[in-house]
């Protein structure tokens, strides 16, 4: 269950996680978010995380959005199921987050 890298990923929105590096658990990447309904797309932002025999997480901070995700999932073949959390601040000024789930396909 290990995370190959590098490694070019794609998840159902459209969006492309690169991991360049996933060297003893720890991982670096780039994430570029092309979902609908968001902001931030089309800028490549850093991802870092950690990988493990039993899953990984992975975390992106949006910086010109004020808001960052959490991935947490497992790698099953050339698809890596998550879940995750996008942590904001609403037109409130309150500390929000939004829940959904990604699945990552392996394009290389
Ligand atoms: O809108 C924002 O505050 C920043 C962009 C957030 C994009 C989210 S992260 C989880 C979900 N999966 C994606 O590929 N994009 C959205």
């Amino acid at each position: 269950q290990g995370l190959p890298a590098p490694s070019y990923w794609k998840n159902e929105r459209g969006s492309e996680l690169l991991i360049w590096s996933a060297n003893s658990g720890t991982i670096q990447g780039t994430f570029t978010n092309h979902a609908q309904g968001f902001a931030c797309q089309g800028i490549p932002y850093p991802a870092a995380g950690s990988v493990s025999p039993t899953g990984l997480y992975f975390v992106v901070t949006f910086a010109q959005c004020n808001s960052f995700t959490r991935w947490v999932g497992t790698i099953k073949g050339s698809q890596m199921p998550t879940s995750w959390t996008l942590f904001y601040v609403d037109n409130k000024g309150k500390p929000s987050r939004l829940k959904g789930g990604d699945i990552f396909t392996r394009v290389w």
